[in-house]
């Protein structure tokens, strides 16, 4: 039997977590495993707002075909990068445990610890809404690249802070960087922290295989948060957090660009928390969901 091939982006921390999934395979299964690196357009420009470029689909458009040609059997990706709809052929085999889903801030002890008027580096439209709404006072500059890019631009004076993902820097492991920011200040993108490998819909062998990696209870939380941002119309510009805790409930915040407006609520059922943050929202922040529920009469303005 030839190797079951697991395609993965090349960057340091994509490569960790396929590590991780092959691991799980081997363990469980012995068979033998092959991680081959597909190149994406998301890994080559990295000079521009992930929002401008075009989206999440850079990192997942060409593992998809990969993966639909046969090249590979499954495809690991952070879930919090994979585009809310995907193409019908192709499912989510596995979700594993979460990690940490919390945001750390490296360069001071917390936020209310950084300097006034000081510059923070991120291009994520959550992070940069959810800093501006605590400190109005910050200036944020873009910041993209991977992980290693970030932490070499901080060093190199480019910002006096950054945030990142808890889960991504301790599978780097680097758990001593930065400190965790509660979640009750940030709440994390939805799917930040968990791993999710996909396969063809009709390839039954691959699906066995991975289904022994899947961790039920993050799988529900992650697609209970992927529910949501359906059900918003949400795109990368979409400055939203959202988090299914382990009993089902579901907390999610909107805000506007520069953190000004937002409004914050929890439901159990997606749809309906949609509806009802985007009944409550202004239009600073209503305008930034796609799906603005055009054929819905709610829609008040
Ligand atoms: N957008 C890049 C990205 N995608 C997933 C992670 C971290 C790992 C995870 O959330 O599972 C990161 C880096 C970061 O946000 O700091």
């Amino acid at each position: 039997m030839t190797a079951f091939r697991l395609g993965t982006r090349g960057s340091p921390l994509a490569l960790v977590q396929a590590e991780i999934v092959r691991d799980g395979l081997v363990a469980a299964h012995g068979i033998a495993v092959e991680i081959r690196v597909i190149k994406t357009t998301g890994d080559v420009v990295q000079d521009r707002p992930l929002a401008e470029v075009g989206g999440k689909a850079l990192w997942t458009k060409e593992l998809d075909r990969a993966l639909l040609e046969g090249e590979i059997e499954c495809a690991v990706h952070s879930m919090k990068d994979v585009e809310t709809t995907r193409p019908p052929v192709i499912t989510i085999a596995a979700i594993l445990a979460r990690a940490d889903f919390r945001d750390r801030l490296i360069g001071a002890a917390s936020i209310a610890d950084l300097p006034a008027g000081a510059t923070v580096g991120t291009s994520s439209p959550r992070r940069s809404a959810q800093l501006l709404r605590l400190r109005p006072d910050l200036t944020i500059i873009p910041f993209r690249g991977n992980v290693e890019t970030r932490l070499a631009k901080l060093a190199a004076g480019e910002a006096e802070a950054t945030l990142l993902a808890a889960a991504g820097l301790d599978r780097l492991g680097r758990p001593e960087v930065g400190m965790a920011i509660p979640i009750d200040l940030m709440l994390p993108a939805p799917a930040q922290g968990a791993i999710g490998v996909e396969t063809r819909e009709n390839d039954s062998r691959s699906r066995s295989l991975l289904a022994v990696l899947n961790h039920g209870p993050t799988r529900r939380s992650i697609l209970t948060e992927r529910a949501l941002l359906a059900a918003l119309g949400a795109d990368c510009h979409s400055p939203v957090a959202a988090l299914a805790d382990d009993v089902g409930m579901l907390h999610a915040e909107l805000f506007s660009v520069d953190g000004s407006a937002h409004v914050a609520g929890s439901h159990t059922d997606p749809h309906i928390l949609a509806n009802d943050l985007l009944d409550r929202a202004p239009t600073s922040i209503r305008s930034l969901f796609v799906r603005a529920r055009s054929a819905d009469s709610t829609i008040k303005s």
